[in-house]
């Protein structure tokens, strides 16, 4: 069956054609997001979700959504969507974060401009008849010193369009290195310089507990009397009834505002200040940008969909469509690994390592050891899939060790779990043959050759005569077929290992008849 898709925002009809050439079912109903209750009512029909701001996937609907796997942002900002939550049921989130950056930025420079030269209020003022050609004395922008906060994407490129423009300009982001600085152009500085030094200050920092209020009463107090503050970024970064304040006093010539801390933002204590200038959040509305994030979430999505590549995600290791085809065995080779293990673990988990060796060991092994982590798991908790394992194994104080290494060993390739518990460590190894098949060639240092199947038997014992044929007999007395049969042991007649897949569901009686064979010390029947 195709995986089905719901666009509940305004996307660019340019998104609903790739779903539909890429055979994915899509059901376009571009302002059902904003009914939460009917978004909650038909959430657990699709595998993917597109939006852009106007959807909020809260708790509440990602509880709903049984069959989602990936909530596709045609846009930069995920704060409309619990990414926690979704995480935890293993839904990748996706953003598209450079599709709009050069249309945001030309937003803040348009914002520059129109309070520099008060635009609007002069367009109004003309428009009723006024002709107050005195009344809009502006500032050259020339010279100027532009200060950003928050240098990125968007903020680089408004550093370029200004420096453009011949303005100076200056930067506060931590991240920001030095070098990445003078290749833009700018002047790194601290918080509190670029307060005192900025004629213009423009906001470009996602919204987090160290940006919030960013720009508070104490900041603007900070700042040259007659400067200018822009907000193209989101909501809440600076304090709206501060920014009145100062509005009202002259301390600040200008506001330009794209977003607000409510949105809609159908009243705003800025609104109707001198020299505010608003737009309700088009900072990423141009026709250019919404078909580049239409098309780019729509291809995305597909990708992981159709091919489990992974890009520009929020909460999973990127996998590129080139390297998914690659992946896929190991990915199923780890998981098998980690499910043998799960199976297989009593007690609780303290380190779950991961060894990758030769060529496996270039491969997103990242992505491994979430596979890994995932069989694992599964065991114990059944919903954990590659996106939320890791995080459930954080959790739960689970360290996770991962390390390469080249391999000039039998095997070219090959991955080795080891489950460390409070009582033991046990290590399973595998690896994938030309046929693509995982094999698994290493149980608790045994040395065996063994494909799993659904139906498997996993049996310690003494290596002793007739073993292997009091085995089959009790097997074959229940009525239960042996596909496949393999055997390793440390040294003759020491401890050995038996895999056997069989062809169903091993009922308990046997499992106890067969615990009861002789030089038989464990009998577990594994899934895979
Ligand atoms: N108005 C719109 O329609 C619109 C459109 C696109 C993006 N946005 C918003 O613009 C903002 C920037 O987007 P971007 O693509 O440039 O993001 P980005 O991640 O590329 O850049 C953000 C920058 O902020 C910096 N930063 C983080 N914490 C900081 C702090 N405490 N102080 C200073 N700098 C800090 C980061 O180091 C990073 O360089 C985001 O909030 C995004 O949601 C708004
Ligand atoms: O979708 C939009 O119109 C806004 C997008 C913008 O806020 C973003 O973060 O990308």
């Amino acid at each position: 069956m195709a995986p089905r898709v719901l666009i509940s925002d305004k996307l660019s009809d340019a998104a609903v054609q790739i779903f539909k050439d890429r055979g994915i079912d899509v059901d376009f109903q571009p302002d059902l997001g904003k009914d939460k209750d009917k978004l909650l009512s038909v959430i657990d029909q699709y595998d993917g979700l597109a939006i852009r701001s106007a959807t909020k996937v809260t708790e509440k609907i990602i509880a709903a959504a049984s069959r989602l796997k990936v909530i596709g942002r045609a846009g930069i900002g995920v704060d409309n969507v619990d990414i926690p939550k979704a995480t935890a049921r293993g839904i990748i989130v996706m953003n598209t974060p450079f599709g709009n950056a050069i249309t945001t930025a030309e937003h803040a420079i348009a914002m520059m401009f129109s309070l520099a030269r008060q635009i609007p209020a002069a367009d109004a003022s003309t428009q009723a008849g006024k002709w107050e050609k005195s009344g809009f004395m502006g500032v050259e922008i020339t010279s100027k010193t532009l200060g950003l906060i928050g240098c990125g994407n968007i903020g680089s490129i408004v550093a370029d369009r200004a420096i453009g423009l011949r303005m100076k300009v200056v930067a506060f982001d931590p991240f920001l290195t030095p070098e990445r600085a003078s290749i833009l152009g700018v002047e790194k500085v601290e918080l509190d310089e670029l307060l005192r030094r900025a004629d213009f200050i423009t906001l470009h920092t996602p919204l987090t507990d160290k940006t919030r209020n960013i720009i508070d009463a104490a900041a603007i107090a900070k700042m040259k009397t007659g400067s200018y503050l822009i907000n193209c970024a989101r909501g809440g970064l600076a304090d709206e009834q501060a920014v009145r304040e100062a509005l009202d006093s002259g301390k600040l010539a200008g506001a330009g505002f794209d977003v607000f801390v409510e949105e809609p933002a159908k009243q705003n204590v800025l609104f109707g200040a001198k020299n505010f200038v608003s737009t309700p959040h088009l900072g990423a509305s141009t026709s250019e940008a919404q078909e580049n994030v239409a098309l780019q979430v729509a291809e995305q999505m597909c990708d992981y969909l159709l091919h489990g590549a992974v890009s520009n995600a929020l909460n999973m290791p990127s996998i590129s469509a080139e390297e998914a085809p690659k992946l896929t065995p190991f990915v199923r080779l780890a998981e098998q690994l980690g499910l043998f293990a799960g199976q297989l673990t009593e007690s609780g988990i303290k380190t779950i390592r991961l060894e990758y060796a030769g060529a496996v060991a270039d491969l997103n092994t990242r992505a491994l050891t979430s596979a890994a982590l995932t069989g694992v798991l599964t065991p114990l908790l059944q919903t954990v899939n590659m996106v939320s394992a890791p995080v459930v194994a954080r959790e739960r104080g689970i360290e996770v060790e991962e390390t390469r290494r080249e391999q000039k060993g039998a095997f070219e390739t090959y991955i080795r779990l080891t489950v460390v518990t409070e009582n033991q460590e046990r290590s399973v190894a595998g690896t994938v043959f030309e046929d693509g098949k995982p094999r698994i060639i290493q149980v608790k240092g045994i040395n065996m050759e063994a494909e799993l199947g659904a139906y498997m038997l996993y049996i310690t014992n003494e290596d002793k005569p007739g073993f292997i044929g009091q085995l089959g007999m009790e097997l074959g007395n229940s009525g239960i077929n042996i596909a496949t049969f393999n055997l390793g042991r440390t040294a003759p007649g020491k401890d050995a290992i038996c895999l056997v897949e069989v062809d169903g569901e091993v009922p308990q009686e046997v499992l106890e008849r067969l615990a009861s064979v002789a030089h038989v010390n464990q009998v577990k029947k594994l899934r895979f």
